[in-house]
């Protein structure tokens, strides 16, 4: 059996091919031309668009979604490949005797599998009894990654918007890069693009400890914090984790704000948004507007230029800092670096903008961790307090902000917890984090496909939020949420749906309700 991802024409069986960082990849090889096969037991706009580039995907995960590959080389070879267009979704059903075992073998396709698949899956269980050479989704980031200048973004909050943000410094610039990340950004429609020149970007997940596999050009590091207790036991095991990738990385480009990087990775080149660090970037005169940030920049103590962003909230600073210090490294010039970030539009679902109905602001973001959720909300009460003479200085500079402007009274917070092990471990610190909304709302326990240990629940962590926060409300159900929030919003609201699960199904269906001074241009009927 192979030990290394063949990228010669063997065919490519993902299981969990809709995930965010599996249909990244599937979208590469798809581009590649290489025949693409897999299932998903969601059907999203992912797998319709990995279908739409002749990906074949089976909506159930069994046995039987290997016979296609027990037959001539010909026929599945038909059914896949970018070459040949949408394809059927039919079985193939020519019997295994109709070719050479030697034959069979060779068609076999490599297996890709995420960390949400289960070793009990039957797909996986025949792939294994097959013979099938199966990689983690880590192994073939890694083998891709191996063929580039790459660039990886590791850190427990912010990987998504830094790798994104770099990944638009890349393209703006003209240096034309292939781009995996873990969310969704309208620049490349999507979670990934294959660039012609020798640079990728990409994001390097740590959840499942797989990040030790990746080695990389230039490492960034945004910051390390306890997260994923279903798989860290210890902080120790996180750090190690960190610190074994860092080594693998030629340059490591750290935020030394957090004391975990600074003193356990001793970046290569650092950042900080405090300016009085020494870091190689810093930032000063920082100005958290309504619609934006703008901060001069410094390298190594001499100011470089004035940067100007349309996100919010001083983690996105820090993040935007990160993406500068890459762009420095590469030998671009701070006047394209700015000029590009001052571009970008943000990625879905982190503090993404959905609208403006009946005068509630509608906000979706992904935070899921009590220090995601505080910058979060330290973002949106910094939005309120600027929103009365909303600014105009990013609009100056031919910019249409993203968070387009109006009065801002109070901040309404919507939290779906993410995983029991997350929530029972962290309970102390949700607890508390939700000092800036004016008002929070908690709703059930998203699993994210974990048992249910039973100890635990939604209404529980909404009882320790209330021993700290005047106005906690709770509702069970998603449809409970929406029928409250009909009840409760009311215009000049900020309202942020946060988490990583499927809260922001409600979001159309609220702003509906409310529609009525629509200028965003969004329809609201559209499910998220
Ligand atoms: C588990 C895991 O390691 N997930 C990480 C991985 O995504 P990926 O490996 O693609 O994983 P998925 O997005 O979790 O998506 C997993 C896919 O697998 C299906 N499924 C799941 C179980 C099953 O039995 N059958 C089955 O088909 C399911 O329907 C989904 O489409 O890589 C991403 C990019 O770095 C990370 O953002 C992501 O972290 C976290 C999570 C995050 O940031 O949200
Ligand atoms: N630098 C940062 N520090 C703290 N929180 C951040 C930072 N950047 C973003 N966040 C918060 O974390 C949420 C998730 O951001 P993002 O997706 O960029 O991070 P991530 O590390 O890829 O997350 P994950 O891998 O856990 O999905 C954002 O919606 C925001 O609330
Ligand atoms: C969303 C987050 N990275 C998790 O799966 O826990």
């Amino acid at each position: 059996m192979p030990n290394t991802v063949d990228f010669n024409g063997r065919p490519f069986h993902f299981i969990g091919i809709g995930g965010i960082g599996m249909s990244a990849l599937a979208y590469i090889l798809a581009q590649r031309n290489l025949p693409v096969f897999g299932s998903d037991l969601q059907n999203s706009h992912i797998t319709e668009r990995l279908e739409a580039m002749g990906a074949h995907i089976f909506g159930s995960q069994d046995a039987s979604n290997f016979d296609i590959f027990k037959t001539p080389k010909h026929n599945w070879e038909s059914m896949a490949s970018g070459l040949s267009g949408k394809i059927s979704s039919e079985k193939a059903t020519l019997p295994r005797e109709s070719s050479s075992i030697a034959q069979l073998e060779q068609q076999l396709p490599q297996v890709i599998c995420s960390t949400a698949i289960h070793p009990e899956n039957p797909e996986y269980q025949v792939a294994r009894e097959l013979g099938c050479p199966i990689f983690h989704r880590s192994d073939l980031l890694a083998a891709l990654m191996a063929e580039y200048q790459s660039i990886a973004v590791a850190g427990t909050h912010g990987k998504t918007t830094t790798s994104s943000l770099i990944a638009f410094l890349l393209l703006k610039a003209g240096l034309d890069p292939t781009i995996l990340v873990g969310g969704e950004v309208n620049a490349w429609e999507g979670n990934a693009r294959v660039g012609h020149s020798p640079y990728l970007v990409a994001e390097a997940d740590e959840s499942d400890g797989s990040l030790v596999k990746l080695a990389s050009h230039i490492g960034v590091v945004t910051n390390i914090e306890l997260d994923h207790p279903d798989h860290y036991k210890t902080l120790d095991q996180l750090i190690s984790t960190f610190r074994i990738f860092a080594n693998q990385c030629e340059t490591i480009v750290g935020c030394i704000d957090c004391t975990m990087v600074r003193d356990y990775l001793k970046p290569t080149i650092s950042y900080s948004i405090n300016s009085q660090s020494n870091a190689d970037y810093t930032v000063d005169a920082v100005q958290y507007l309504a619609d934006g940030i703008m901060a001069q920049v410094y390298e190594r103590g001499e100011a470089i230029g004035l940067l100007k962003l349309q996100l919010l909230g001083a983690h996105n600073l820090s993040n935007a800092l990160a993406a500068v210090a890459v762009g420095r490294l590469l030998n671009l010039e701070f006047s394209v670096i700015a000029q590009a970030i001052a571009q970008f539009p943000g990625t879905k679902r982190r503090f993404e903008y959905r609208g403006n109905y009946g005068g509630i602001q509608f906000v979706d973001d992904y935070a899921h961790h009590p220090s995601e959720i505080r910058v979060t909300l330290a973002a949106a009460r910094g939005r309120l307090q600027n929103s009365s003479g909303l600014s105009s200085t990013l609009s100056e500079a031919a910019i249409t902000p993203v968070h387009p402007g109006s009065e801002i009274k109070r901040v309404v917070a919507i939290f779906q917890p993410h995983r029991y092990s997350r929530t029972e471990t962290l309970m102390e610190d949700f607890a508390l984090c939700f000092g800036d909304a004016d008002l929070v709302m908690l709703t059930e326990i998203y699993s994210a496909g974990e048992a249910n240990p039973g100890r635990i629940s939604g209404q529980q962590l909404a009882t320790r939020v209330a021993e700290h926060h005047p106005h906690v409300d709770y509702q069970s159900s998603l449809e409970a949420v929406k029928t409250r929030l009909c009840q409760l919003l009311k215009p000049g609201d900020l309202v942020l749906f946060l988490g990583a699960g499927n809260l922001n199904r409600v979001i159309p269906e609220v702003m509906a309700f409310f529609q009525s001074d629509d200028n965003s241009g969004i329809n609201p009927t559209v499910t998220a």
